[in-house]
């Protein structure tokens, strides 16, 4: 039996009034369970208009999305039902504050789960242990480094046992110090706890190491894909080509 894909999209556009973010005929792709597919290219490429179409943060103009065999773009189903399947973790960390590090953590789990107390209890510990820090539990955000609170925001993410996982671009706030804590965080949740992940990075050596698959996007279209070692040894594609020197140049 074939297994079945994660996340299917078929000729997704996307436009913001006259201006196509993902042009016509559109992108279509396959997310199988397990895959970290990793997505790069240029600022304004379309790789964040691709993630958040794909959870319908934002809305695609046409195409169809498929999550787990059922179409999401069909307007009856409940959205918030299937987001409670798909994690995201932004650029900006977007704790709350005035919250405690596991109170942060134990907010969905209260007003989306609907857990009890003890349930909520036993997640805020494990997951605050799967990404080291369970030391922080009642520490605010404020008095995190950046690196820190976007792990608390990982293992919100965690915590809500979630089916794959968007990353947007996770460690672009990050001082590249810092970086590194927050990829290898990354690293477990594929090679500890086999998670379906999809990553906007421009995290290139990362790319190579963990992708399954990469797609490079240009002005709103999937120009190229393939696993990591066609795409980043020896990519036969001139815009490729040029953006990778260009990200070589910038690290
Ligand atoms: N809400 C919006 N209204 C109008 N234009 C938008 C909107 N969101 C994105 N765009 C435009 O769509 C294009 C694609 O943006 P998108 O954020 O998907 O690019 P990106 O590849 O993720 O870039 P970056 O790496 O800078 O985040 C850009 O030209 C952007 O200005």
């Amino acid at each position: 039996m074939t297994e079945q894909p994660l996340i299917e999209v078929r000729n997704l556009t996307k436009k913001f009034k006259d201006f196509e973010a993902i042009k016509t005929p559109g992108v279509s792709l396959k997310i199988m369970p397990k895959e970290v597919l990793v997505i790069i290219g240029s600022s304004g490429s379309g790789k964040s208009t691709l993630l958040r179409c794909m959870n319908r943060l934002i809305e695609p103009t046409s195409g169809q999305v498929f999550f787990d065999g059922v179409e999401i773009t069909d307007k009856e189903i409940n959205i918030d039902d299937v987001r409670k399947n798909i994690g995201m973790v932004f650029q900006a960390f977007n704790l709350f504050l005035h919250l405690t590090v596991g109170e942060n953590i134990a907010l969905p789990l209260k007003k989306v789960l609907r857990l009890s107390e003890d349930d909520i209890e036993k997640r805020v510990k494990d997951n605050l242990r799967a990404v080291n820090l369970s030391e922080k539990e009642d520490s605010y955000p404020g008095e995190l480094s950046g690196g820190q609170q976007q792990r608390v925001a990982i293992a919100r993410v965690l915590a809500m046992r979630p089916k794959l996982i968007f990353f947007d671009e996770p460690t672009s706030a990050l001082d590249p110090e810092l970086t590194g804590e927050v990829l290898s965080v990354m690293k477990k949740l594929v090679t500890d706890f086999h998670y379906t992940l999809v990553i906007v990075t421009h995290e290139i050596p990362f790319a190579k190491e963990m992708a399954t698959r990469v797609i490079f996007m240009d002005e709103g279209e999937i120009i190229y894909r393939g696993p990591p070692g066609d795409v980043f040894e020896n990519p036969s594609n001139e815009r490729l080509k040029k953006f990778l020197s260009k990200i070589l140049e910038m690290h």
